[in-house]
């Protein structure tokens, strides 16, 4: 990114054209997004035990439970019905449509394929304390915030093509006891999330026109990293280093 642009904390220098402010959007990736973090870089490394990767399903899927009720939010605060419409994919991408399933159900599989007990996943209550507040800091983003900041919010999907690539191959090559159909819930998301980035930041470019709107945007862009990273520090801690889960969570069984 031009250094003109914005500053090394992102605040912005002036008023951008479109095609600069993506540029800014996609350097906060470079530089924020959890690829970055150590737990993934853990994982794809192939250090972690059986019973970190529990802890990680379990934990994230809560992320996945809440993701079509953000987006519900976002639906209802749409005005325009060409976007709504649009936008709607997202909750039938998650949920299904109660005949073919969908994003939540396809992370269910991931989970027990990993030897966890269903019932104990959807549950959340062995999910750490830390991942509960961080997704329901992604609902009160999009609920509390204008809409330009919970549209921009889903532009993480932006550099998710690459950590799921990167995560899917290392996970086939390193983890002996993982295969290609635990991992399904991945494939769709390839094609799902470049569908996604298209609506988004087609809106973003269009609306984020004044500096104050722009910076708008890339704060909630940070600010959704921040969410996504906390996670995994919380994972980190409880079940890497220093390994103090606390009561309550998860604690991978001797088998694991
Ligand atoms: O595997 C990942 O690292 C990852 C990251 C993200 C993301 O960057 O927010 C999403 C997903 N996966 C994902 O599967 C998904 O459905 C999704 C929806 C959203 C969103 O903010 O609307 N992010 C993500």
């Amino acid at each position: 990114m031009n250094s003109d642009l914005a500053g090394p904390d992102f605040r912005l220098k002036r008023v951008l054209v479109p095609d600069d402010l993506e540029a800014v959007l996609r350097q906060v990736g470079t530089e924020r997004y959890h690829i970055r973090h150590p737990f993934h870089r853990l994982m794809v490394e192939g250090a972690l035990t059986r019973g970190q990767m529990q802890a990680w399903a379990l934990n994230r899927y809560c992320y996945q439970a809440v993701i079509p009720r953000k987006d519900a939010i976002i639906l209802s605060r749409i005005e325009d019905r060409t976007l709504r419409i649009a936008w709607r994919e997202r909750i039938l991408d998650h949920d299904g449509d109660g005949t073919s399933p969908g994003g939540i159900e396809r992370w269910m599989r991931l989970a027990t394929g990993l030897g966890l007990d269903a019932e104990a996943v959807a549950s959340q209550r062995l999910a750490l304390p830390a991942t509960r507040f961080s997704v329901n800091a992604y609902l009160t983003l999009v609920e509390k915030r204008t809409l330009l900041e919970a549209i921009a919010s889903s532009l993480t999907e932006m550099f998710s093509p690459e950590v799921i690539g990167e995560r899917v191959s290392a996970i086939l090559q390193r983890y002996p006891y993982v295969n290609e159909d635990t991992l399904g819930y991945f494939t769709p998301r390839l094609t799902q999330a470049p569908r996604d980035v298209d609506v988004a930041l087609a809106y973003v470019r269009e609306h984020a026109r004044t500096l104050e709107a722009q910076q708008l945007v890339v704060d909630a862009l940070i600010t959704k990293c921040e969410i996504l990273w906390t996670m995994l520090d919380a994972l980190h801690f409880s079940y890497v280093e220093p390994a103090l889960a606390p009561p309550g969570a998860f604690a991978p069984g001797a088998d694991a």
